[in-house]
């Protein structure tokens, strides 16, 4: 990649980013206070603790923002002085949308991107939805793509309200799934089976779905009806799930919540 990758904010988003981009290879350039060193240098990222020394890395640079969204614009302003036109910010701050990141880089001109991946990028298996600004160029949204293809899937959304679904269904997404494994986990210790085992049920299940779901050779519905024999476990299973106040229903009123929430958390922009 031209220019140097610099990752502001190295919290659980941000360190799911940067583990897969050493993994494959790729480097980046850390500014976080709270960052754990010793953790940062095993990786091979260099760590920099006064913006000063933003003036000695390669440009273009490509900043990718993991703050919480109440410290996006804050943490942007800072860097403001060392960007310029040829610059790429990409935020994944849930709910801060492009005119507020804009407004904080005053007169600073970088690209701007915004985008929602998930932390399954530690693990290569991450899904990014972005929105570029208008305008933004062919060669800038290329960049923005590299950071997220080396680290799972990437779609380009059209719209920017569209950033809040993506964040209701695969930026929050993980945390339903692995809530689900609970659940399972929970059930079998009320069905007789002991902790360890219940646990362990669950997990090789949750992955098991994953791996089937990855290999993207069937729609999730066509792999939903090879477990589901006519009138056996399964059906009877589906028959509660599907039914009045089920899973499709919880996850319509979670996802409006989640959505819900991103917009709330959207900062007033002057
Ligand atoms: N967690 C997730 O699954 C996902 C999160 N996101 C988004 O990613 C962002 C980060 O979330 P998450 O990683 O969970 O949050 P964390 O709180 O784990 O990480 C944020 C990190 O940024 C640091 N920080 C705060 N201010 C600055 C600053 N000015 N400069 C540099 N570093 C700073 C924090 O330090 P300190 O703790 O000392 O404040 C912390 O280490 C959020 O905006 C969230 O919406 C997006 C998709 C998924
Ligand atoms: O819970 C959150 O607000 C962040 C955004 C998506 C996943 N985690």
């Amino acid at each position: 990649m031209p220019g140097s990758r610099v990752l502001i904010g190295c919290g659980r988003m941000g360190q799911a980013l940067l583990a897969g981009w050493t993994a494959r290879g790729e480097t980046a350039f850390v500014i976080d206070p709270s960052a754990d060193r010793a953790a940062l240098a095993a990786l091979g990222a260099v760590v920099i603790d006064r913006l000063d020394d933003l003036a000695a890395v390669p440009k273009p640079l490509c900043v990718l923002v993991a703050v919480k969204p109440a410290d996006a614009q804050a943490a942007i302003a800072g860097l403001a002085p060392w960007l310029g036109p040829g610059d790429l910010v990409v935020s994944v701050a849930a709910g801060v949308p492009i005119a507020a990141l804009r407004r904080a880089l005053g007169a600073a001109q970088p690209g701007v991107v915004r985008a929602m991946p998930n932390i399954a990028a530690s693990a290569g298996a991450a899904m990014t939805a972005a929105v570029a600004e208008p305008g933004l160029d062919a060669g800038r949204r290329g960049l923005c793509e590299s950071l997220f293809t080396c680290v799972g899937e990437f779609v380009w959304l059209a719209d920017e309200p569209l950033l809040d679904a993506a964040t209701a269904i695969s930026g929050s997404g993980l945390a339903y799934v692995f809530s689900l494994g609970e659940q399972l986990a929970q059930a079998g210790v009320a069905l007789g089976l002991a902790d360890d085992v219940a646990a362990r049920l669950a997990r090789v299940t949750l992955s098991g779905a994953g791996a089937l779901a990855a290999r993207g050779e069937a729609s999730l519905a066509e792999l939903r009806a090879q477990v589901t024999s006519p009138s056996g476990t399964t059906a009877a299973a589906l028959a509660v799930l599907d039914g009045p106040g089920g899973l499709g229903e919880l996850i319509a009123r979670a996802t409006t919540a989640a959505a819900r929430r991103a917009a709330e958390m959207t900062p007033k922009v002057q």
